[in-house]
């Protein structure tokens, strides 16, 4: 049982109109999941102002209201907060609601344009191989302890998220590894957590449709820094432009780790294959299952955690090398024919960049490389021509297609993309509306041993058009192609 009362530990608020002697029910931040007894807190968002439903939500039965301004006529006996961020407030309401879970385990959080899913899921994969109790969040799955709970965002709603983490505590995890998305940061949905460690991977362009400068999306990855407690470590990539700004004003025990330049934790690259990384790491040689640089840094990043986490550098090692890391990341099938087909999340130039040059360096020899890309609709438009630029780059042949179009023309997205790619690039590109097509055209362009990239949607088992979310599954998708082909 909670009073309104027990939910303000931490929270400053300016003015309480009633008692905050009342028993709240649930904490509910959308006036449509409203119950008797909720506590509503009127946020403002990107498309509307919750604080225009402060009455739908008073009559639908909320008794106490926490907003940023009073509602001009209220009727009925109801409790108001005034706070200067309702945002902030749901963050630390949320976390007393469900008795501050955060506290009661180690949370670890991974930011960064790219990696983030890859670490925390290696994470999250290694601290059980350990034998430790873990939790999960992150864009592909939530998991506690191996209870798979689908996931909506790559950072959860600050109520989710703190009954996810009440539930892990449930559960006895010992650990919990998450990602934490430059949107949760600036909508604060971590606000109130205590966090025993902070990552940074990289920052390179994306999602400046609502950070809208660059300096605005550094800024939002590096507050989560500057609110880590002191008791925290804060672990950044010294090898990125900006993995040292992210530290700049953090209370939190600095730790570097990097590939080229000085730093705490060090990893030399051997070879890099299809079947696999050979890294030296802090002195001791080692095989890995994850291929391309890129996922050196993620290893690294994951290894350098569980050392700064107290674990054992051998055990870790050991472990860390037979894991895979998350589903639809460098993830690849081999048809009949010996056409490889590998299906990536790349949705960012860097990824696309990574995930080629990859392929690229570890090719054997003159086979083809054949790239289906598309990009998301109501996402970064920036980022379309140099995603489609960067493709070209690196392949033979690319087919453009659609990602996820959401409500806008897919044909308006690919003519976005080919915006970037030059004249003579224009002779090895074709653009496929359909993204079945697209793969299909694909695998029947190749020759054995070729190689097929499918980027962009990784794990993803649908197609959002217009609202619709149909299934689609690109790595399904290659398989039933390749079954149509003979040795
Ligand atoms: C752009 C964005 O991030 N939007 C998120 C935001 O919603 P919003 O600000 O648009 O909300 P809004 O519709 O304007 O409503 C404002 C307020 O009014 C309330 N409301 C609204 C209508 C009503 O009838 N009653 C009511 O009370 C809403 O509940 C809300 O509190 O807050 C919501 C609650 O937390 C999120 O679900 C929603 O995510 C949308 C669905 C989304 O697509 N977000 C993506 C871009 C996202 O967050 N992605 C990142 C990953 C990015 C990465 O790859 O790095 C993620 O963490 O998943
Ligand atoms: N450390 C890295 N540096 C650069 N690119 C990477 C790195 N790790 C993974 N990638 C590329 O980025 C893609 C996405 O990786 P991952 O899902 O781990 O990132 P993410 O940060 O969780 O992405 P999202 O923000 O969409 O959830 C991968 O499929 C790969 O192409
Ligand atoms: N977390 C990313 C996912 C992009 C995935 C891609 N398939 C797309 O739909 O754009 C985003 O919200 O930008
Ligand atoms: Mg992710």
């Amino acid at each position: 049982m909670k009073y309104l009362s027990d939910l303000l530990e931490g929270l400053a608020f300016t003015e309480l109109q009633g008692s905050a002697d009342v028993e709240i029910t649930a904490v509910v931040f959308d006036s449509r999941k409203v119950v008797a007894g909720s506590l509503f807190v009127a946020v403002r968002g990107t498309a509307v102002d919750g604080h225009d439903y402060i009455e739908q939500a008073v009559k639908d039965g909320a008794i106490a209201v926490i907003c940023e301004d009073l509602p001009p006529h209220v009727t009925g006996e109801v409790d108001f907060l005034m706070v200067a961020n309702s945002a902030e407030a749901l963050g630390i309401i949320s976390a007393n609601f469900y008795d501050n879970p955060s506290q009661k385990l180690k949370l670890v959080g991974v930011t960064g344009t790219n990696g983030k899913t890859t670490t925390a899921t290696l994470l999250y994969q290694l601290f059980r191989d350990l034998g430790y109790k873990c939790g999960l969040l992150s864009t592909v799955e939530n998991q506690i302890n191996g209870q798979v709970i689908p996931s909506t965002h790559t950072t959860p709603d600050p109520i989710a998220l703190n009954q996810l983490l009440h539930d892990m505590v449930t559960k006895s995890c010992d650990y919990c590894f998450m990602e934490v998305s430059s949107h949760a940061v600036a909508q604060h949905r971590i606000g109130g957590l205590t966090f025993a460690g902070g990552i940074f991977s990289n920052l390179t362009h994306d999602h400046l449709d609502y950070h809208k400068t660059f300096d605005g999306y550094l800024k939002a990855k590096k507050a989560f820094f500057d609110h880590l407690p002191k008791t925290a470590f804060a672990l950044t990539n010294v090898d990125d432009k900006n993995g040292l700004v992210m530290l700049q004003n953090t209370k939190a025990a600095k730790k570097t780790y990097g590939l080229k330049n000085m730093a705490d934790f060090k990893v030399k690259i051997l070879e890099n294959q299809f079947g696999g990384l050979l890294l030296n790491v802090d002195g001791d040689e080692v095989w890995f299952k994850m291929v391309g640089s890129f996922n050196a840094y993620n290893l690294l990043a994951v290894y350098a955690t569980a050392i700064l986490l107290g674990q054992d550098k051998a055990s870790v090692l050991t472990s860390l090398s037979n894991l895979t890391g998350a589903e639809g990341r460098f993830d690849y099938v081999i048809a009949p024919n010996k056409v490889i087909g590998i299906v990536d999340y790349a949705h960012t130039p860097d990824a696309v960049q990574n995930v080629l040059s990859t392929v690229h360096d570890i090719r054997k020899g003159t086979e083809q490389v054949i790239t289906v890309i598309g990009c998301g609709g109501d996402r970064d438009k920036a980022k379309r021509p140099v995603m489609a630029k960067t493709a070209c780059d690196w392949s033979d042949k690319v087919i453009l297609t659609s990602d996820n179009p959401r409500s806008e023309e897919p044909t308006q997205i690919i003519k976005d993309m080919e915006a970037g790619v030059d004249i003579a690039a224009k002779r090895k590109t074709i653009s496929i509306t359909d993204r079945h097509e697209a793969i299909k055209t694909a695998v029947h362009l190749a020759q054995p041993g070729d190689i097929i990239v499918v980027a962009g949607k990784g794990h993803e088992k649908y197609q959002d058009i217009k609202g619709v979310k149909n299934h689609f599954d690109d790595k399904e998708e290659l398989i039933n192609n390749f079954k149509t082909l003979t040795n």
